[in-house]
């Protein structure tokens, strides 16, 4: 198992750069998700993964071999790589197995072993009954468990998946996402996983590169993308929650937890200073009490399933969104306590 790494890459299309220096070292058995809104040149990235598309600049490794720089472009079935595709890609007049057995077809590989793999690819996608059914008699979450055994048969390393639920619906999508955490673990793969949903690559990997116009926002885990985004732009695009402007000092620095005793001393302020650093504050940090903490007044209480959100008008005049369990009255003035804050660098676009 071999490190997968991308080295300063470049990919311009036309003179427009859909992928600007973008560095990332991908540990060998790794669940790696590329997210970002549409056009932020996730599939880009992961073509040139896979070998469909050529390097503009930079080089890509796997191990010490090198699959792409300015000399080198090994072809995709040169690669190794299985591939998963929002579409499926099957063959429509192949059955399950045969479509599964494709990819040891081609590499000629003995019966004997061919077996063996099918029948162990299907085993995991617990696909073993409709072996001999045709794609056109299985559901989308199924053609996509074929897609994913048949990634699986000739064990590869690395297996590249580009929305790969997007054509599922809601419910079938939380199955889908359980089939790939079980095939994760059982093939050991590293997978590198496209989506442009945050809840599905929080759920699924253990590190996520988040993309914004073909740069690279930030690169690490689930947790630390959530509670300590680089900036604003990332903070709302995780998760939910309130920025607030505050003074700068030794303490107040962007990439810094900003504590209780500090985020209240500017709060309780009548004014929000123009310039200073913005400091996020995620809703599960602010508890409301009768009588101690900020006075804060109730704008807006709505029901969301379980909780109430809850956006709170407060003295320096900036705006605070809390949860609460029962609902409250717009117009209701009550006290909030922030166990903690986190600083943001400012947005550069
Ligand atoms: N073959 C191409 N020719 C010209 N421009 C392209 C080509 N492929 C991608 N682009 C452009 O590169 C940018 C990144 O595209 P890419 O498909 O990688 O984005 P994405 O993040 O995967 O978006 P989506 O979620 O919508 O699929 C976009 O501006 C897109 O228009």
């Amino acid at each position: 198992m071999a490190l997968l790494t991308l080295n300063q890459i470049n990919k311009s299309f036309n003179g427009q750069n859909a992928v600007s220096d973008l560095n990332l070292s991908i540990e060998p058995g790794a669940f790696v998700a590329l997210l970002g809104p549409s056009g932020c040149g996730k599939s880009t990235t992961l073509r040139m993964l896979a070998g469909f598309e050529k390097v503009s600049s930079g080089s890509i490794f796997h191990g010490g071999r090198c699959l792409s720089n300015a000399t080198t472009h090994v072809a995709p079935e040169n690669r190794d790589f299985g591939m998963v595709f929002q579409s499926y890609a099957l063959w429509p007049h192949m059955s399950v197995m045969e479509n599964i057995a494709y990819p040891l077809t081609i590499k000629r590989v003995d019966r004997a072993t061919k077996q063996k793999r099918i029948q162990e690819a299907l085993a995991i996608v617990q696909l073993e009954p409709y072996a001999d059914r045709s794609p056109a008699e299985l559901s989308g979450g199924q053609r996509q468990r074929v897609a994913l055994a048949r990634s699986l048969v000739t064990e590869p390393e690395v297996i590249l998946l580009d929305e790969p639920l997007a054509n599922l619906d809601r419910h079938l999508r939380a199955t889908m996402e359980e089939t790939f955490r079980t095939f994760h673990k059982r093939t050991g793969a590293t997978m590198v996983y496209v989506t442009h949903d945050q809840s599905e690559a929080m759920s699924l990997a253990d590190q996520i590169a988040v993309l914004k116009n073909g740069q690279l926002i930030q690169w690490a885990s689930p947790q630390s993308l959530y509670q300590q985004p680089r900036t604003a732009w990332l903070a709302d695009f995780i998760g939910r929650g309130s920025v607030i402007r505050m003074q700068p000092s030794d303490e107040v620095q962007p990439g810094r937890k900003v504590e209780q005793s500090l985020i209240h001393q500017q709060l309780v302020l009548p004014h929000t200073p123009s310039q200073g650093v913005d400091v996020l504050i995620r809703p599960q940090s602010v508890c409301l009490h009768p009588s101690l903490g900020i006075s804060a007044k109730v704008t807006q209480c709505i029901y969301r399933g379980g909780h109430f959100d809850v956006e709170l008008s407060l003295p320096s005049s900036q705006t605070l969104l809390a949860y609460h369990d029962t609902p409250l009255a717009v117009g209701e003035t009550l006290f909030a306590t922030v166990q903690e804050g986190w600083s943001l660098e400012p947005d550069h676009d």
